[in-house]
């Protein structure tokens, strides 16, 4: 079975969560998209939900789709926030950010009553790692923050976009860290973010309080 049919059947069991009047936290990346083009189905067909995008690629999509939208600044919480994830361990913790949306993904996160993660099978690791720590720095403080974390032997390597930084929807830069070595990630994750500078990283631990993972035909759902 393809990745792309596990996406699917996991965005629409995802979907099953969602009920008409709530507000929707929007995920981003290939996964997502597959969750808005549900959502898409359940508007037309008459379903009332708001949603709050976490990109503005995500914006541009739900825009086109015809799903109704609104900001952070205009509600307290939301009902669900649905995402996809560059990796997830049997204790349900996440690295997220392979897309560039981990600062705004994480906030909609926070605010979030129920969080949702979907993802095909190949998300599925038994140790984080393999993919690497995402995490969203200033512009001003990057090269310094870069040789810091050398010495952490961390190995951050500066995303580039056709050659140049890749700029961030809040118009940072990303670092991707080597974490294969880290033993502890909740320490880790305490220590980059003293570190000033760092605005965010794609660490969501105990975060989601549900993965649906499209494996074959069928999903299997961890629950938190
Ligand atoms: O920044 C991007 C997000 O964290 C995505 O949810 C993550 O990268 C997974 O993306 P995809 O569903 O395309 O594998």
């Amino acid at each position: 079975m393809s990745q792309k049919l596990e996406k699917q059947l996991a965005a629409k069991e995802a979907i099953k969560y969602v009920k008409n009047g709530m507000t929707i936290g929007l995920g981003t990346g290939s996964t997502a998209y597959y969750m808005l083009k549900e959502l898409e189905q359940l508007v037309l067909n008459g379903l009332e939900i708001i949603g709050v995008p976490s990109s503005e690629n995500t914006k541009k999509l739900a825009i086109e789709m015809g799903i109704p939208l609104t900001t952070l600044d205009k509600i307290d919480r939301m009902d669900i926030y649905i995402d996809g994830t560059d990796e997830f361990d049997p204790y349900m913790q996440l690295i997220k950010g392979g897309g560039g949306a981990l600062l705004r993904e994480k906030v909609l996160a926070h605010n979030s009553n129920l969080v949702i993660i979907i993802a095909d099978s190949t998300k599925e690791v038994r140790r984080l790692g393999e993919f690497k720590l995402p995490i969203e720095t200033i512009p001003f403080a990057t090269a310094n923050i870069g040789r810091l974390l050398n010495k952490m032997n961390l190995h951050p390597i500066v995303r580039l976009k056709d050659g140049k930084n890749y700029i961030t929807d809040e118009g940072n830069y990303i670092l991707d860290l080597n974490i294969l070595n880290v033993s502890n990630l909740s320490v880790l994750e305490g220590e980059l973010k003293q570190i000033p500078g760092i605005v965010e990283t794609g660490l969501f631990l105990d975060m989601a309080h549900k993965i649906i993972v499209g494996k074959g035909d069928k999903t299997v759902t961890l629950s938190r």
